[in-house]
């Protein structure tokens, strides 16, 4: 047994009932560096970190949900989430697990998946996701179950791709975009697979502030999370669920279709051959 996530204590007045380090106990030796925990004064910041491009690997999904576990344990009010790998927020779920997969482990993929996208979308935490890189599909999903997105400017983009891939992003991602940014911009971007510069980002309401370089990005991502952590908590959720309650009570009670539909979808011919073309377009770019 290896620590997946190590959570580092820096400050003297923390709102986080920590000790000095907490060591969360997952079941696997490689994975001790995926995701980064530090505490700051009142809330997390939580750093994806699976170089190159933190795409969203069976761990580092379950190293994602056990993060927010331990945050919440420890009373933790508010996370910004972000990336530790320069220039890339997450290029989304990792491909290679859906290309040639064996059926338990992708029905575990997708379930952890699911796991994930209830706890973030529906957590108690106020969040706010630094988006200091690219995010497509997956990554833009993990932006928008936060409450606010604040998005550095530059080459990165954000959207829902999957429609070039040849795959169809589930009703849980459709309803999440259209929470986000309403009905018709979601049906044309989805249809389009369009992925967005940061200030047409801006624009639709898929991000809230674009800011020229990390730095100040961080700054105002502290401080908009400080302005939604002054909100009384309980308030503040429940409004919150007010918007995303429905969307999570749909998965919830169609889990099990929605995993049977992703694995059929996923190992038809067409998909499988899709994916190993994407994925030869990748390896060849380089
Ligand atoms: C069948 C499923 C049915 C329904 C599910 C629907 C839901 C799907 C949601 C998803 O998230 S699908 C994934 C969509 N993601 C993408 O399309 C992103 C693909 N990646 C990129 O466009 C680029 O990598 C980037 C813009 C994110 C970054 O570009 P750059 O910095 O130039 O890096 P490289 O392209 O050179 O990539 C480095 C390295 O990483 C590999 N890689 C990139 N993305 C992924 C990924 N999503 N999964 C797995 N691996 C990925 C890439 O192949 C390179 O690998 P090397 O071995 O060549 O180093």
């Amino acid at each position: 047994m290896m620590s997946l996530v190590t959570f580092t204590r820096n400050n003297a007045l923390p709102l986080l009932r920590t000790s000095i380090t907490v060591r969360i106990q997952l079941n696997s030796a490689s994975l001790s560096s995926l995701v980064r925990l530090e505490e700051k004064q009142g809330y997390a910041v939580v750093a994806m970190h699976k170089p190159p491009v933190n795409s969203l690997s069976l761990e580092m999904i379950q190293a994602l949900s056990e993060s927010l576990s331990e945050l919440e344990k420890n009373k933790c009010k508010g996370f910004i989430l972000t990336s530790a790998c320069p220039g890339i927020f997450s290029a989304g779920l990792d491909i290679r697990e859906m290309y040639q997969p064996t059926e338990e482990r992708l029905k575990e993929f997708w379930s952890s998946l699911q796991t994930l996208w209830l706890q973030l979308y529906g957590s108690k935490m106020a969040s706010v996701a630094l988006i200091n890189g690219h995010a497509p599909a997956g990554g833009c999903l993990l932006a928008m179950c936060c409450d606010s997105r604040i998005m550095v400017n530059g080459k990165s983009k954000i959207g829902l791709n999957e429609t070039k891939l040849g795959i169809v992003a589930p009703f849980w991602f459709k309803d999440t975009f259209v929470n986000t940014i309403g009905v018709r911009q979601s049906e044309r971007a989805l249809q389009l697979g369009s992925l967005f510069t940061p200030d047409e980002a801006l624009k639709i309401g898929l991000v809230d502030r674009v800011l020229p370089d990390p730095e100040a990005a961080t700054a105002v991502a502290e401080s908009e999370l400080k302005e939604f952590l002054q909100i009384p908590a309980m308030a503040r959720y429940l409004s919150k669920m007010r918007i995303r309650e429905a969307a999570l009570k749909d998965l919830l009670e169609n889990r099990e279709k929605d995993l049977n539909t992703f694995v059929n979808f996923a190992t038809t011919d067409a998909v499988q051959k899709g994916l190993g073309i994407y994925l030869q377009s990748l390896a060849k770019k380089n």
